[in-house]
């Protein structure tokens, strides 16, 4: 008898992260395969209107026979294709940032999907759509793993729960949770560029959301805060966090996201203003911060002095510093690219792999 678990991962969002995790996948098969025998397939991958499907799992040029061949569906048609094939051990990736597509999570886990997500939405809706998909996951024995919605490829959830699940008592956690808004205020902050330049270039290297604005405004950050004060049992709202927004109120929600590429250089003076305002062992950090113990929640821009830890991040790395009652004085740092489709996607992987664990 085959040893070989087969895993179908049907793959919704095919931008920056699903089409590299696709292609991850793809390339890893037949080391998977012999190594640990695994067998990924992939019948179906999809975008906000296109699906293209394959029952027997897409091929490397799936990119090209997706623009061929893909149709418009509804969650009912991938749901009716799985049974169809009576495909076992299904997974529904999120690759999508949309508040749309979690409201169709509920009917793809009573359907049989387990639910593996870089989207932050799901976690950062109410508290109680937090907790209704929690009990429909129980219900129907479904897991749900998310590790990419704080710090992409780093371990920072799983850490927090591991902490937190053996009795530790955390007490803060500190850092510079964006890996765009690292990118762009450690160039910024160093060289002599412009805002809107460093903006455009973490947009097209895929570090910042879709929106660039769920970024600047600090919600994307609010959203990993409140997503690990989560994991700590704390009942919290996204409307909670104390957020100092970076989108000046002319370029808030009133323009359109085409609106707001096309005026962002209206950003460059007030930005060069508070650049100026340094002094020389100063430079700007996007910082958040949950202090357990005040249950309170907060992200603002900050003038952080140069050779602090946070002061001498590089790159677009991210960096959490955890405080705790093991961890006091120095604090358990987790630090590391803390977006790009790459270390994203890889998340990704590293859950299904160690979804797969449970399955058989
Ligand atoms: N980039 C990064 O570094 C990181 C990203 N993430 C998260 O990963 C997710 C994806 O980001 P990224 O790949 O950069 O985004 P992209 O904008 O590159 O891709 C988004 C994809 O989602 C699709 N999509 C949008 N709405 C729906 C829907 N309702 N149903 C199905 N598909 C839909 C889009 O299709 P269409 O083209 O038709 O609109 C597109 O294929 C986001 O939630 C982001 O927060 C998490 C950690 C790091
Ligand atoms: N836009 C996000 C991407 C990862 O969540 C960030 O910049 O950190």
């Amino acid at each position: 008898m085959s040893n070989t678990k087969t895993l179908n991962v049907v793959i919704f969002g095919i931008g920056n992260v699903g089409s590299t995790l696709i292609n991850q996948i793809q390339a890893a098969k037949a080391q998977l395969l012999s190594q640990q025998q695994l067998n990924i397939q992939i019948p179906i991958v999809t975008n906000s209107t296109l699906a293209f499907y394959n029952e027997f799992g897409i091929e490397n040029a799936w990119h090209s026979n997706f623009e061929k061949a893909s149709i418009p569906y509804k969650i009912k048609d991938i749901v009716d294709f799985v049974k169809s094939h009576h495909f076992q051990n299904l997974i529904a990736i999120d690759a999508t940032a949309s508040k749309d597509f979690v409201q169709n999570y509920v009917s793809l886990i009573e359907n049989g999907f387990h639910i593996i997500s870089a989207n932050k939405v799901a976690n950062t809706l109410s508290f109680e759509f937090y907790e209704q998909l929690r009990l429909t996951l129980k219900k129907h024995n479904k897991s749900f793993l998310y590790e990419t919605n704080v710090g992409a490829g780093l371990p920072v959830i799983e850490t927090i729960k591991r902490l937190y699940d053996s009795g530790e008592q955390i007490k803060k956690i500190r850092g510079v949770f964006s890996g765009s808004l690292s990118f762009i205020f450690n160039r910024f902050s160093s060289e002599n560029v412009l805002f809107s330049d460093i903006l455009i270039q973490a947009k097209q290297l895929g570090l910042t959301e879709p929106d660039a604005r769920e970024d600047l405004s600090g919600t994307d950050v609010a959203r990993k805060l409140l997503i690990l004060a989560r994991e700590l049992h704390i009942k919290t709202e996204l409307h909670d966090v104390q957020i100092e927004s970076l989108v000046p109120k002319n370029l808030n929600g009133k323009t359109t996201l085409h609106q707001f590429y096309s005026r962002q250089k209206e950003l460059d003076v007030p930005f060069q203003e508070r650049k100026q305002n340094l002094m020389e062992n100063q430079v700007l950090r996007y910082v958040g911060e949950l202090d357990v113990t005040k249950k309170s929640l907060e992200v603002k821009l900050v003038s952080e002095e140069k050779h602090s830890a946070i002061g001498q991040l590089k790159g677009a790395d991210s960096v959490f510093e955890i405080y705790s009652e093991s961890y006091q004085d120095f604090p358990l740092v987790i630090q590391g690219a803390g977006a790009g489709k790459h270390v994203t996607a890889r998340g990704l992987f590293s859950d299904i792999v160690k979804l797969s664990s449970s399955l058989n």
